[in-house]
């Protein structure tokens, strides 16, 4: 943990300080780039400042709901253009998870997902036929006698159940996924730990509060793929070729996007106060999460302290 104090980027030789310190940025996305639907203030012009003052613009998220490609689309309706080989997800990790780590083979594994189409979409990808996630008989009132996912009996080629956050959770869903994860064969993967998720005036649960309700009614824990897990950083790394001490992970969590910078060992963090945490929290001594090197209102004060109208 440092115990140099946070720098607060509130002036023009702060905001160039941070600029030249580093020349490659991470960006986590939900309270960093936008809440929900609504893209914060300056953002557009913060990435489009960096991207012509000569710096690499990632995009990390650990929100498992929507593909690289359905997040190029997002970034495309705020008139932002992004390439898919700059968006890593905690969807596209867990499904690199499945195939390099577990080694489930495509065409002959399949996936129970517990979530939204962001995750079958990117298994889908790599190969791999996926079970439940969106599929609409899921929706239905759950009934044992009636249910086609006990009806028809489970998938015995289904070698591994993903969790991720799903705003249509629900008891059938719950249940199906229980099947599947009481079998100790199934391996259980969760997309991320975020207890929480912010959108515009609310604090809505998370991911890591669904995945959770799973692990308990299955009495065992998953392997988490998104941030802070370090494979994830290294994934990213070793396909941008990047030189760790001139990047900065610039996220609103402390437990997920800072702690995946400090021990990414990237050259620095910037913690944004437009999502999850205070500053009263970037500023305290604790051990449940490192500090960040910098932090800031929000992402578009760069752009207004160096010289945006
Ligand atoms: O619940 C979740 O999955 C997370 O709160 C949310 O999606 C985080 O996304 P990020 O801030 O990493 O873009
Ligand atoms: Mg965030």
């Amino acid at each position: 943990m440092t115990n140099i104090n946070p720098v607060k980027i509130n002036s023009k030789e702060t905001a160039q300080k941070f600029l030249d310190s580093f020349d490659t940025y991470l960006f986590d996305c939900d309270g960093v780039l936008w809440l929900g639907k609504h893209l914060l203030p300056h953002v557009k012009e913060t990435l489009e400042f960096l991207t012509k003052s000569g710096k690499q613009l990632i995009f990390v998220t650990n929100n498992s709901t929507k593909s690289r490609a359905a997040y190029c689309k997002k970034f495309a309706s705020f008139g932002i253009e992004v390439t898919q080989d700059q968006i890593f997800s905690s969807a596209y990790a867990s499904a690199v998870y499945v195939r390099d780590f577990l080694k489930l083979e495509p065409g002959k594994d399949k996936v129970w997902v517990c979530g939204e189409a962001g995750i079958s979409d990117e298994l889908s990808l790599m190969g791999f036929k996926s079970l439940g996630g969106t599929d609409p008989r899921l929706d239905e009132r759950f009934d044992a006698e009636k249910s086609p996912f006990l009806t028809n009996g489970l998938d015995p080629s289904v070698r591994c159940v993903v969790a991720g956050l799903d705003t249509k959770i629900n008891y059938h869903r719950l249940a199906i996924s229980l099947q599947y994860l009481q079998q100790p064969q199934v391996h259980f993967v969760g997309t991320n730990i975020d207890p929480t998720f912010p959108q515009k005036g609310h604090i809505f649960p998370g991911a890591g509060s669904v995945i959770a309700s799973l692990a308990c009614c299955a009495g065992r824990e998953p392997v988490y793929c998104g941030k802070p897990n370090k494979n994830m950083l290294d994934t990213i790394v070793s396909a941008k070729k990047l030189d760790v001490a001139r990047c900065c992970m610039i996220g609103d969590r402390l437990n997920t996007d800072v702690r995946f910078g400090v021990d990414g060992g990237l050259g620095g963090t910037l913690l944004v106060l437009t999502g999850i945490e205070t500053e009263d929290r970037a500023l305290e001594q604790n051990s449940d999460h490192p500090r960040p090197k910098f932090y800031a209102n929000k992402l578009g004060d760069i752009y207004e302290l160096l010289g945006g109208h």
